[in-house]
C-alpha cells in the first residue's frame, strides 16, 4: 500500500504524518518520500499560480441553452445606471420587480403590462434559439420603447444574480425564464434540466441570500396534471403522473420551490399556465406554427385521440395570463428571511391560470381558416406518444377567490387578434395591431 492510499476523501481532512523515528531503511525511504513531496509541493504551487492568474470560465460557456460564446454582457457604470433606472418605479409605491424571461411570450406582455403602471421592470433573458431570436429582439425592441431594459445573461449565472440584486433592492421576481414546450423534452431532455431546474434553483439561492429577499411569482404549468383524467383539474388533484419531462421539471420546480419556503422564508407563488397564446406568442407552438403552414399551403397534422376523439386544450388568452400574473405579484405577502435565514413562515401559493373551456384541436383549425380565408391541408394522426395529454381543463375557483382573476377573451377573438399581428409582423399587412 502506498502512502497516497492513505489520503482521505474527504477534501480538507488530510493531515501529514510525523518524522519516522526508526531505522535507516526507513530513513531512506523518508528521504526519497521528502523529495517527492518536494516535488509534489512546487507543482501545486504553480498550478495554484496558474489558476490565480488565469480567468474565470465564462458563465455562457457553462450554460447549455446560452446563444452566444462571448463573454458576458455586463458591468461598468453605464450597465449599471441603465439597470436602476430601470428597475426605478415610477409611481408612489410602485413594484420593482426583476422579469426573468423578459424576451419570451410571456415575460413581454408582463414586463410591459408592469412598467405601463408605473412600476419598476429589469429584465434578464438569455436570447437562446430555441426559436428564432430575431423574434425575441424585436419584442426587446418593444420593451426598450417602454423603458425596459433587458440585462443580456443566463439564470444560471449566479455571479450575474448576485450583482442584479447588489445593484437593485428588488421587492419582487416575477420568474418566466424556462425551458418550453412539451414534445421538444424528448429530444433536448438536459435542456430543461438546465433551465428549469438548476437555473430555478439557481435564482432561488441568490433571492434567499439577498437582502431583503423578494416575493417570487413564477410560472409553472398546467402539463404537471399529466395524466390526471378528473375535470375540470384542480389545485387539489394529483400531480405525481406527468407525461412528459417537461412537465417533471415543472413538477420539480413545485417542490424546489416549497423547499425554499419552508427553510428560508421566501414568499413563493406558481402558475400553472394553461396553453397561452396571442400576439407575440412561440413559434413553436401548434396555433403559431399552424398559421404558418396553412398560408404557406403546407399540410399541418393534427392529433386525434386514441378513440378517435379529438384532442383538447384550455387555450388562455396572454391578456388574461398577464391580470392574473399581476394579481399574484399585487397579493404576493413579502418574505420573512432575510440574507439566508428565516424569521417566520412566508405565503406558498399555487394556482391555476386557464380560460375553463376546453377547445378541441380541431375547431382551433377550423377557426384558423376562416380567420386566414383559406382551407388547411390537414393530416389527421393518432396522439404519439411524445409527452402531449389528451386535454387540459382548469378550475380557476382559487384564482378567482385569491388573485380577483377572470379570464375574459374566448379563443375565436383572441386568434382574431393573433391573426392581425401576425399578419402584421410576418407579412407587412397595413392593419397592425396596437403594438
Ligand atoms: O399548458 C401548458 O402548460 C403548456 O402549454 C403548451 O403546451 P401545449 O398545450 O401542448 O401546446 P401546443 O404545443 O401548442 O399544442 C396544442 C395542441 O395541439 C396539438 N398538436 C400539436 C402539434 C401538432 O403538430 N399537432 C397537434 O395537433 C397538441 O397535441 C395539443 O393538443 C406550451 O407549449 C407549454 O410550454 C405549456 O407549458
Amino acid at each position: 500500500m502506498s502512502h497516497l492510499d492513505d489520503l482521505p476523501s474527504t477534501p480538507g481532512k488530510y493531515k501529514t504524518d510525523k518524522v519516522p523515528p526508526y531505522g535507516i531503511l526507513h530513513h531512506h525511504r523518508y528521504l526519497r518520500l521528502s523529495k517527492l513531496t518536494l516535488w509534489a509541493s512546487l507543482f501545486l504551487a504553480l498550478f495554484l499560480f496558474y489558476l490565480v492568474l488565469s480567468p474565470p470560465p465564462s458563465p455562457s460557456r457553462r450554460n447549455l441553452n446560452d446563444s452566444s460564446a462571448s463573454a458576458p454582457k455586463y458591468g461598468g457604470s453605464h450597465w449599471e445606471k441603465q439597470v436602476r433606472k430601470s428597475a426605478h418605479p415610477r409611481s408612489h409605491g410602485g413594484l420593482t420587480v426583476l422579469v426573468t424571461g423578459a424576451a419570451g411570450f410571456v415575460g413581454t406582455h408582463v414586463s410591459i403590462a408592469l412598467r405601463r403602471r408605473g412600476d419598476g421592470v429589469l429584465g434578464l433573458d438569455n436570447f437562446n434559439r430555441y426559436y428564432d431570436p430575431k423574434l425575441k429582439r424585436a419584442r426587446q425592441s418593444l420593451l426598450e420603447k417602454s423603458g425596459v431594459f433587458i440585462v443580456e445573461g443566463d439564470i444560471n449565472d449566479a455571479v450575474l444574480l448576485r450583482k442584479l440584486f447588489d445593484v437593485v433592492l428588488f421587492t419582487h421576481v416575477m420568474h418566466l425564464a424556462a425551458q418550453a414546450g412539451v414534445r421538444y423534452a424528448m429530444q433536448n431532455p438536459g435542456s430543461y434540466v438546465n433551465s428549469n431546474i438548476a437555473g430555478f434553483v439557481n435564482l432561488l439561492e441568490v433571492s434567499k441570500s439577498a437582502n431583503p429577499q423578494p416575493s417570487i411569482v413564477w410560472a409553472s404549468s398546467s402539463s404537471v396534471y399529466g395524466l390526471n383524467s378528473k375535470v375540470p383539474f384542480s389545485e387539489k388533484d394529483r400531480t405525481d403522473q406527468p407525461a412528459s419531462l417537461y412537465a417533471a421539471t415543472k413538477k420539480a420546480g413545485e417542490g424546489i420551490a416549497h423547499t425554499y419556503n419552508h427553510i428560508y422564508g421566501l414568499s413563493l407563488t406558481g402558475l400553472r399556465f394553461f396553453t397561452v397564446y396571442g400576439p407575440w406568442g412561440r413559434p413553436d407552438m401548434a396555433y403559431f406554427f399552424f398559421t404558418k403552414d396553412i398560408l404557406k399551403g403546407k399540410t399541418i397534422t393534427v392529433f386525434e385521440s386514441p378513440d378517435k376523439g379529438s384532442v383538447a386544450r384550455d387555450f388562455t388568452y396572454i391578456d388574461d395570463i398577464v391580470k392574473g400574473c399581476l394579481g399574484a405579484l399585487d397579493t404576493a405577502e413579502k418574505s420573512t428571511g432575510s440574507g439566508g435565514k428565516k424569521k417566520g413562515p412566508a405565503m406558498f401559493r399555487i394556482y391555476n391560470l386557464g380560460n375553463t373551456s376546453p377547445v378541441p384541436v380541431t375547431k382551433l383549425v377550423t377557426i384558423l381558416e376562416k380567420l386566414l380565408k383559406m382551407k388547411a391541408k390537414k393530416k389527421i394522426m393518432p396522439l404519439p406518444r411524445n409527452g402531449d395529454v389528451e386535454f387540459t381543463h382548469a378550475n380557476i375557483t382559487l384564482a378567482q377567490a385569491e388573485l380577483g382573476y377572470k379570464p375574459a377573451v374566448d379563443l375565436e377573438t383572441g386568434l382574431k387578434k393573433f391573426v392581425k399581428w401576425y399578419m402584421g409582423f410576418y407579412t407587412g399587412s397595413k392593419k397592425k395591431s396596437s403594438w
